[in-house]
């Protein structure tokens, strides 16, 4: 640590080029990786903070912005890297992006705008009571995630690439459209086992759409303090909480049952394909972050899988 130094000398290089992009000289110790990374937009306008990964080492994991400089491993001349992260967008315009979507396009189909199913059942209504539960059910879904969005979720990163936008758009309102298509069409059949099916996958919804809730909030309250890192999260006095015991990501598993319970729900084949693909992608996401809680919490629980208790 270099905490005498009066001054540093700051030199940053490109990650993949080793170019020097710039170079300040008396910089105040006190700095943070945030202070730098302002400077560096000065030179360089296009690389606004959140799209500037600065790091140590070229290969190393991206500086937080909150270190500072006189705390960090380096001489009185402080070699940084740089790495462009692409164009970012807010997490918020983000959320609202992908959550609105399905919602709007849900609603064109349910109903029954006239490009959909021809001129004669335009602006009409399914007989079948399951078909405005299912809107009910996505709709609430999807408008609990805005709610969460805006007043719930603390995130670590202020932005997110905008590439990811244009994948996770393309699944969410992909999907919207193919199964509302379907569920809201004229010829419909309804659930196999009637209304003892359709009330049992409604139960099921709803407790894990509180689930998920739960966690999100639980989530939430591990940031109460205002600091970005990760911390463990544990099991709190709501019931709902206690998967935790089990699994390190609860609320994926929440989110697959209530996919789960909707296919049930309304027996539909895009659905159950939107439930898997997004299984999928939450398991992948899941084990990540899994073993990211082990590598970082030396008093991890052992206990503990990735998404399915005792499974996976
Ligand atoms: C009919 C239609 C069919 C379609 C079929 C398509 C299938 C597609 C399936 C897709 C399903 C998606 C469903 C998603 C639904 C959701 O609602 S998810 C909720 C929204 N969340 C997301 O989308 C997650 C996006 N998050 C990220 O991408 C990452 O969190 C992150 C922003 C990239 C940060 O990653 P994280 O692991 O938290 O951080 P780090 O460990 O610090 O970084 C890892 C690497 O990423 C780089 N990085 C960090 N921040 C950014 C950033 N803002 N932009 C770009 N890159 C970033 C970082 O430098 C690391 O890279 P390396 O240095 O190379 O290791
Ligand atoms: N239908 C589908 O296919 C999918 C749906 N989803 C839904 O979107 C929701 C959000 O997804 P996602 O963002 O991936 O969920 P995460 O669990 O990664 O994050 C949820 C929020 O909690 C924060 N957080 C997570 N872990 C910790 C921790 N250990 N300490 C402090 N804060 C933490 C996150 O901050 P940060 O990560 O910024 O640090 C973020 O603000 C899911 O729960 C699910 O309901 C998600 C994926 C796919």
């Amino acid at each position: 640590m270099s905490s005498r130094i009066s001054f540093f000398e700051v030199e940053i290089l490109d990650c993949k080029t080793m170019r020097q992009l710039c170079f300040f000289d008396k910089v105040e110790p006190h700095l943070t990786v945030n202070d730098v990374k302002l400077m560096f937009h000065k030179c360089y306008p296009q690389w606004y903070p959140a799209r500037q990964s600065i790091r140590l080492d070229p290969k190393g994991r991206s500086l937080k912005d909150e270190e500072i400089l006189q705390d960090l491993p380096v001489g009185t001349t402080a070699t940084l890297y740089f790495r462009d992260l692409g164009p970012q967008i807010g997490w918020t315009m983000v959320f609202l992006t992908e959550y609105a979507g399905p919602l709007f396009v849900y609603f064109l189909f349910y109903f029954r705008m006239p490009f959909f199913y021809g001129l004669a059942k335009a602006f009409t209504s399914s007989s079948h009571s399951v078909v405005h539960l299912a809107c009910c059910c996505h709709s609430f879904h999807y408008i609990k995630r805005l709610i969460e969005t805006i007043f719930v979720h603390r995130f670590s990163h202020g932005t997110m690439p905008l590439r990811s936008i244009v994948k996770n758009c393309f699944y969410y309102w992909g999907f919207a459209a193919w199964l509302a298509y379907y569920i809201n069409h004229p010829l419909y059949t309804p659930p196999s086992y009637g209304k003892k099916q359709i009330c049992l996958a409604m139960i099921m919804f709803l407790i894990c759409e509180t689930g998920n809730f739960s966690i999100h909030v639980a989530l939430s309250n591990l940031r109460q303090d205002g600091l970005r890192s990760r911390r463990i999260p544990f099991p709190t006095r709501n019931p709902f909480t206690w998967l935790f015991f089990f699994v390190s990501c609860p609320n994926y598993t929440y989110e697959v049952g209530s996919w789960i319970s909707f296919t049930v729900m309304t027996q539909c084949v895009p659905v159950g394909l939107f439930t898997l693909i997004g299984f999928i992608q939450m398991t992948i996401w899941a084990k990540e972050k899994h073993y990211r809680y082990l590598k970082e919490f030396k008093d991890y629980p052992r206990l503990r899988m990735s998404i399915i208790p005792f499974l996976l």
